[in-house]
């Protein structure tokens, strides 16, 4: 079998006498692709597949009573939200959470002031399930345990003190859940066209992913350009490398490129957590990775990114309702073609 993504035993990984060829394997991964699998990581499968079990009784309602959980004021990354294409079909369904509710939470939690407008746009929880608040924050809250656990581990394949990746609180983190619908439509065009998402890298330090469905639809690009898909072990998460880990090593630790294919009749969902350090901290790269060459990274404030996201995001992606939405500040709620009715 290849190991092009490795699947590890993260405990194995992390004691003191690890094998030299595990670690050796999890570090050529960072450097050549930006993505690896892990077991035995530490966050309960319980409370992921709670977690899982809640969302999809969200998404599985009626489409009127989901479209109440659309950002009142049309936040793209807050509440219930459906992609279509340019013909109206249903790609991607999302329900998308913040870290805080509001600004006094993330006040609270000791967010600077400066920051705490991005709050302003609140979750948006389902009232059939009161409990969905509780179990989405704990596995969050177990989700950056891990992020933070394979960052220790980053640091020790690069000889770095633990400690080294900047990692004050309060840190930040984003969730979203991706629901992917089947794609009934002729199965012999090629895999280009039939993306549900869009090849992207992730800004993040990490992003623990939960894959679970009834195919491999996530695929990560070799260096080489060619795409492999991401093979479903049950039980164990994706830890994707973030840009943010790409500028703390100056390029060592690559970002993984990656996106989302169809699967025919079969359907597929997911959750990410988006690890990163807290908002005040300026990310630029670490001494020890900048050499005679210098580097082109730089520094830069993770809330003033942050500030930008929704701006930048909507600059290429959003269609002109959504954006008139988003100004208005009113809930936006896509037109689906005929094609999609059921969802
Ligand atoms: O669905 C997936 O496996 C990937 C999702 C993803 O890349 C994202 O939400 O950023
Ligand atoms: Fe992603």
């Amino acid at each position: 079998m290849t190991d092009e993504i490795p699947a590890i035993d993260l405990e194995a990984a992390l004691a003191e006498d690890a094998p030299a060829d595990l670690l050796l394997r999890v570090r050529e991964a960072a450097e050549r692709i930006g993505l690896i699998q892990v077991v035995n990581h530490g966050v309960p499968l319980e409370l992921i597949e709670d977690f899982e079990r809640r969302v999809e009784r969200v998404l599985r309602l009626p489409r009127p009573e989901k479209a109440k959980l659309a950002s009142p004021t049309g936040h793209p990354f807050r509440g219930w939200r459906q992609w279509p294409d340019d013909l109206g079909r249903l790609e991607l369904e999302r329900y998308s959470v913040g870290q805080f509710d509001n600004p006094a939470d993330a006040a609270a939690a000791g967010v600077s002031e400066r920051w705490l407008g991005l709050y302003k746009h609140g979750n948006v929880w389902p009232p059939e399930d009161p409990d969905l608040r509780g179990v989405t924050f704990a596995y969050a809250k177990a989700a950056v345990v891990l992020a933070q656990r394979v960052l220790g581990l980053y640091e020790r394949l690069l000889g770095l003190p633990a400690g080294s990746f900047p990692d004050a609180e309060p840190h930040h983190i984003n969730m979203i859940v991706n629901d992917y619908p089947t794609w009934t439509y002729p199965d012999t065009v090629a895999e280009e066209e039939k993306l549900l998402l869009l090849e992207h890298t992730d800004g993040s330090a990490v992003t623990i992913l939960h894959q679970h469905g009834e195919y491999s639809g996530l695929q990560a690009q070799q260096a080489d350009g060619t795409w492999i898909p991401v093979p479903v072990v049950p039980g164990a998460l994706q830890v994707f490398s973030g840009t943010i880990l790409t500028r703390w090593t100056n390029g060592l630790f690559r970002p993984v490129r990656h996106r989302v294919v169809a699967g025919g009749s079969a359907t597929r969902q997911s959750t990410g957590i988006f690890y990163h350090p807290s908002l005040d901290t300026v990310l630029e790269p670490l001494p020890a990775f900048v050499g005679e060459d210098g580097t082109e990274f730089e520094p830069v404030v993770l809330g003033e990114i942050d500030e930008t996201n929704v701006e930048n995001y909507l600059k290429v992606f959003g269609r002109p309702e959504q954006v008139a939405a988003w100004r208005e500040g009113r809930p936006f709620v896509s037109e689906l073609a005929e094609t999609s009715a059921g969802r």
